[in-house]
């Protein structure tokens, strides 16, 4: 049976003061939720959660890793860096790098390679375009952004990675995925990883992100494989976010 993870993704949102609400209101609020807990902050903020999640249920991570160790990469943030700060998980793929800073699936897959060898869990976020989903090529799409990961993983490597379904057209625009849609999605995504491994593939946690709030998660979350979400918006809010893990 696979845990579910809720992931908030906070993009390029949040100040120390805001985040303390934030933070504080997500702590008050959780209870004795089952879901597993993440919020994926810019990086400034990792020592803040550091220290204002130490001891708690929450864990945190970056929205991008580098895909080098060390050196001359100005402006990147290595994945030793992110650990250094009591990092877990760290995004990588987002369509929003991929997108807006020509991020290649072979780039993506340095990236997950780099997060698992230092020791961190890369959430690998693959999802395709409207053009793409209209044009039938959803799972062609969605397969190779996949096996660009594959390739570079090695042995026993793929049972430390996370898989999120994000569907370009639905992130941020209030458009979601059916469950039936996503479901599609997310179990053609663990038949890929179970031709290569089928015990990690099994027990793969697999996200769906795309505009999921209170009103749809628990139906989506409720699909044999959606195992948890990557939220976005109503992530910025402690009680859209734990609604939605309550929900799951
Ligand atoms: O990483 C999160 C996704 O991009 C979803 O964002 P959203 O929930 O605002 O649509």
């Amino acid at each position: 049976m696979r845990r579910k993870l809720v992931i908030g993704n906070w993009k390029m949102n949040g100040s120390r003061a805001a985040n303390s609400t934030l933070l504080a209101g997500i702590k008050a609020g959780l209870g004795d939720a089952k879901a597993d807990t993440a919020v994926c902050v810019p990086a400034p903020y990792l020592a803040q959660c550091q220290a204002e999640l130490t001891g708690s249920p929450i864990a945190w991570g970056s929205q991008d890793v580098s895909a080098h160790a060390s050196g001359a990469f100005t402006g990147e943030v290595s994945a030793a860096m992110l650990l250094d700060f009591g990092s877990k998980f760290a995004l990588v793929g987002h369509s929003e790098r991929r997108s807006y800073h020509q991020e290649s699936s072979a780039l993506v897959a340095q990236k997950a390679l780099a997060a698992v060898n230092a020791g961190l869990v890369p959430v690998v976020c693959v999802g395709e375009t409207l053009d793409e989903r209209e044009a039938g090529k959803t799972a062609d799409v969605v397969g190779a952004q996949l096996d660009a990961v594959l390739e570079v993983l090695g042995t026993g490597q793929l049972a430390k990675i996370v898989l999120a379904y994000e569907p370009v057209w639905a992130i941020g625009t209030g458009k979601t995925a059916t469950p039936a849609m996503a479901q599609e999605v997310h179990a053609l995504l663990r038949a890929r990883v179970a031709q290569k491994d089928a015990a990690a593939a099994a027990g793969m946690q697999i996200l769906y992100g795309g505009s999921m709030k209170p009103e749809n998660a628990a139906e989506l979350l409720a699909q044999p494989d959606i195992d948890g979400g990557l939220i976005g918006g109503a992530a910025l809010k402690a009680a859209d976010f734990l609604a939605i893990i309550g929900a799951a």
